[in-house]
């Protein structure tokens, strides 16, 4: 868990990001309903919801990957639902992305995996670290120590644990110097302890960084454990908006719950 001096943290007021009467169809298929929520500065906001509930289609909106169908979709000052390309692009370069299974390039060093968060600051392609201007190579050394692989920058990334290679990331998605990070399901691949690990870095960052993090989970402990707010999705609306302060597991579990009108009473379905 997280120390007592940075759990006590709390988010700023500025709005980062936002999505207001967001519904996002796909044919028939309604994956988002009506969903407004705002996400501050230096807030760590987790998204649960059985599997299908929209969470990852949401995170998506919010880069412009998926057009919304109706409604507003606001990030780090620009209109994300009604962005062209290039804005998109541009955007694209201040809002980092974190994978389930980390996206590396497998046959490349930790260092040249972490210095390709720069590309977008670059006008050139790059092949091999020594070509990145020294600055960055430092720049990348720095978040490689924060993520704890200081040691591992010459390594091939396909040689780390699935743990070690998900801080790769993190410190690739950091060098990208983003004000917005989106994380889909960042931990699924991992065992419990490198869960903790890298929910306790993307809480840490997001402070020191004052960085905004959506982040999808499965684990509603963790959820728990390092949201600053909790979010719950059920069919496409939203069925819970709560500081993590003071909410309890079983509160949270009412999202799981199946909502069956032949049915009056029965157990909440733990998350997959
Ligand atoms: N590209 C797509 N085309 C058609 N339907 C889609 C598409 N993407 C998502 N959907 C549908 O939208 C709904 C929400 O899906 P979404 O992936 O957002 O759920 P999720 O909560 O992220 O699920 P999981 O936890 O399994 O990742 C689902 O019914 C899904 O089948």
């Amino acid at each position: 868990m997280t120390d007592p001096t940075v759990s006590q943290h709390v988010a700023g007021d500025d709005v980062v990001l936002s999505a207001s009467h967001v519904t996002k169809k796909f044919g028939d298929t309604r994956a988002l309903d009506d969903v407004g929520l705002d996400v501050h500065r230096s807030e760590l906001l987790v998204l649960l919801g059985l599997s299908g509930s929209g969470k990852s289609t949401l995170l998506r909106c919010f880069n412009g990957l998926h057009r919304v169908t109706t409604g507003r979709i606001d990030v780090a000052g620009t209109r994300v639902d009604l962005a062209s390309r290039g804005e998109l692009r541009a955007l694209r370069r201040d809002v980092g992305f974190v994978f389930q299974h980390f996206n590396l390039v497998g046959r490349l060093s930790c260092l040249e995996n972490v210095l390709i968060g720069s590309l977008g600051r670059l006008r050139m392609p790059r092949y091999g670290a020594s070509t990145y201007p020294k600055a960055l190579r430092a720049e990348a050394l720095v978040h490689l120590d924060r993520v704890g692989l200081a040691d591992f920058a010459e390594r091939r990334a396909d040689t780390l644990s699935g743990g070690q290679q998900q801080r790769v990331a993190i410190a690739r998605t950091l060098m990208q110097r983003p004000s917005v990070v989106l994380a889909d399901e960042p931990v699924a691949s991992l065992d419990p302890e490198n869960a903790g690990i890298v929910m306790d870095l993307l809480f840490r960052v997001c402070i020191e960084e004052k960085l905004t993090v959506v982040c999808t989970l499965h684990q509603v402990d963790l959820a728990l454990g390092w949201a600053h707010r909790v979010v719950g999705l059920r069919d496409g609306r939203k069925v819970l908006d709560r500081p993590a302060v003071g909410l309890a597991k079983d509160e949270v579990m009412e999202i799981y719950r199946r909502v069956d009108p032949s049915v009056t009473a029965g157990s909440p379905l733990e998350p997959a």
